[in-house]
């Protein structure tokens, strides 16, 4: 028994020291239709663009849309390699620039209330999976719920979609209070959406800081200020990213910058810079 439990733990710590670091960013922004698809997708397909390998999960489990955003034809999806029916490369679907997608389109998974056994085959999936990852983004639902905030406090960064509306900016502010406050989280890369101008952007987060700093003790970064976009409309309309249909327009533009700054963000050296350090802490 002891002797299994050993060869367990050092096979488990040959294969953290063979790990490749990956980044793992969540998008999340507290009110709905703020655009956290649709940063979460171009950001990711611009940063594929790069030459770096991206895998997107779409973790609004109930209402999974990155497939249709872009169009991609989905067989299978993660209920699929929870059920043991597929691994989890093969569920991978392929959208521009080749950036990878987890779909998620299933109403049934609850993330967060795994059984033991699910949970230890979700990590397993991701362990085994082949495909490396440099950078991962985990697309979060609207709202706060438990499987919003887990996804939000396992990630190493978590970027905040805002648009300059009352009720978005209080949800936003509802969403980084419960993270501070009972998940420990103290700092939030905010990103300014659907803006019309670079001040209208740098205003609104003046106005989110305004009461962060007042009652909270947390650190926000303006990080992408991206300007509201008519192409971004009809690209969504055609199925397509931005930054692949206008890759000229402002938002594209405006992405491709922000993937930049992602690049440059350092991998941390430690457990957290893991996927599956990740997933242990989604599921614990
Ligand atoms: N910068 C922008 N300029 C113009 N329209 C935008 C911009 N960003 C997002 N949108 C539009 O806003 C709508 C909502 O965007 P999106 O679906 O990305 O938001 P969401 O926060 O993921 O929504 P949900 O909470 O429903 O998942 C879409 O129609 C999208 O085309």
């Amino acid at each position: 028994m002891i002797d299994k439990t050993c060869s367990d733990q050092a096979s488990g710590l040959r294969y953290m020291s063979s790990m490749k670091k990956t980044k793992v960013i969540a998008v999340t922004g507290g009110k709905g239709g703020v655009g956290k698809t649709s940063v979460s997708l171009n950001t990711a397909i611009a940063i594929a663009q790069t030459g770096k390998s991206v895998l997107v999960l779409d973790a609004d489990l109930g209402l999974a849309n990155c497939d249709v955003m872009l169009g991609l034809r989905v067989d299978k999806n993660l209920s699929h390699v929870l059920s043991g029916e597929a691994e989890l490369d093969d569920i991978l679907v392929e959208g521009p620039g080749g950036v990878k997608i987890v779909p998620a389109t299933s109403g049934s998974i609850d993330m967060v209330e795994l059984s033991p056994a699910q949970h230890a085959g979700l990590i397993r999936a991701f362990s085994e999976m082949k495909t490396p990852v440099d950078v991962f983004i985990v697309d979060t639902a609207a709202g706060i719920s438990d499987m919003v905030l887990s996804f939000s406090r396992a990630s190493q960064e978590i970027l905040v979609v805002v648009t300059d509306e009352p009720t978005s900016i209080t949800d936003a502010y509802a969403l980084i209070k419960i993270l501070n406050r009972d998940h420990g989280v103290a700092k939030f890369k905010v990103v300014a959406n659907m803006v019309r101008t670079l001040k209208e952007g740098q205003n609104l987060f003046k106005k989110l800081t305004l009461v962060t700093d007042r009652f909270l003790d947390v650190n926000l970064e303006l990080t992408a200020i991206i300007p509201f976009d008519e192409n971004l409309r009809k690209a969504v309309r055609r199925q397509r990213a931005i930054v692949d249909a206008f890759p000229r327009s402002p938002s594209a533009i405006a992405f491709k910058t922000l993937a930049t700054k992602i690049d440059h963000w350092p991998v941390p050296a430690h457990a957290s810079g893991n996927l599956e350090f990740f997933l242990e802490q989604l599921v614990n």
